[in-house]
């Protein structure tokens, strides 16, 4: 177990959240409240009941009982309540800056305005004292053609965005899928990331840079099963956007312990600490933070390169970049001198 005083330091210190799909945040508690207010049924008699189907053995598992959950969003302020929530949450967990996933495909193929959602949780973002920005993640296991409809139909919304992700099920959807949906979003100015190799092989992540020129990697843990791809992804300095609660609940790895974390530190690579999905994965932030560095050989040097990850892989002006990065330098200055630690 990490010391009572790294853990503190850990849990005060300022984050950068770039992996957080906002359905994910939606709390049993919240499911209820909405399907009541919504007059949806449910397949579940109590919120315990609905928490105790958390018991996920893939991806897959875990995604059907995620788009159950988010049947229960109809309106525009349902989305501005989940999002409100997840952003409370962010600002008691020392998270200044947050890139949000969204799955409008979810809602729009349940009959929900695409302005409803967007406008929702753009709403609650604008309301916040936490810096964030939305990325549009377009459903894998569904077609190309239906993600370019999507686009569209968020296009007069192209101000409340700043990127665009890719997400679902893994395997069997492979990046260059999406091409030519990608190439035109890059060609509207729009930031590009996608999931890959989180269940999918490496030859996965080698795509999602080639063909679809992402800037990011979400997941990208099983990058270290190719040398030569994990020296790329070292000398491009390409983010991972790395969610370790999830990946112990999905079986990626079999306990925290197994979780290859630290190699990835250790081969240099840009890696950021998220929640994905904390509502269905036992936390939040510092949930996740906790059980790294309970698991794993950390200190507090890990600490702060983990933080100033965050922020250096953040889709930030550089000015923005820079000032976030004083206040995380600033913040191990002050806390490593008060608690006796050399930094
Ligand atoms: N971990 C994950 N992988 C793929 N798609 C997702 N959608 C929500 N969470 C996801
Ligand atoms: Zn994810």
């Amino acid at each position: 177990m990490m010391n009572p005083q790294l853990r503190a330091i850990v849990r005060g210190m300022p984050k950068a959240e770039l992996h957080i799909h906002i359905e994910g945040s939606l709390e049993p508690e919240l499911i209820f409240a909405l399907a009541a207010r919504n007059g949806v049924p449910l397949g579940y008699e109590s919120v315990e009941h609905l928490r105790s189907a958390y018991a996920f053995t893939d991806l897959q598992s875990f995604l059907d009982i995620y788009y159950a959950g988010a049947s229960v969003l109809l309106k525009e302020q349902d989305f501005y309540d989940m999002t409100q929530a997840y952003l409370q949450r962010a600002e008691a967990e020392n998270v200044l800056h947050t890139e949000i996933f969204f799955d409008p495909q979810t809602h729009t193929a349940r009959g929900v305005a695409m302005a409803d959602v967007i406008n929702g949780i753009h709403r609650a973002c604008q309301d916040s004292p936490v810096s964030a920005a939305l990325i549009l993640c377009f459903l894998r296991h569904l077609s190309e053609e239906e993600a370019f409809e999507t686009l569209e139909d968020a296009l007069p919304h192209r101000d409340k965005f700043i990127g665009i992700g890719l997400d679902s099920s893994e395997v069997g959807n492979p990046p260059e899928k999406f091409s030519r949906v990608f190439a035109r979003c890059r060609e509207l100015g729009l930031h590009l990331v996608a999931h890959a190799g989180e269940e999918g092989p490496p030859a996965y992540i080698r795509t999602a840079l080639d063909d679809l020129q992402v800037e990011r990697i979400d997941h990208g843990v099983r990058c270290l099963e190719d040398t030569e791809l994990t020296a790329r992804l070292a000398r491009e300095q390409i983010a991972l956007t790395v969610c370790p609660l999830s990946n112990t609940k999905l079986r990626v790895f079999d306990q925290m312990h197994d979780h290859n974390l630290v190699q990835l530190l250790d081969a240099g690579l840009l890696v950021t600490v998220n929640s994905d999905d904390p509502a269905y994965f036992g936390g939040y932030m510092n949930d996740n933070f906790d059980a790294i560095f309970d698991a794993l050989p950390l200190g507090l040097s890990h600490a702060q390169r983990l933080a100033r990850n965050g922020f250096i892989a953040a889709f930030l002006p550089q000015a923005q970049k820079d000032a976030f990065l004083a206040t995380v330098d600033a913040y191990f200055a002050q806390h490593a001198a008060a608690h006796g630690i050399a930094q």
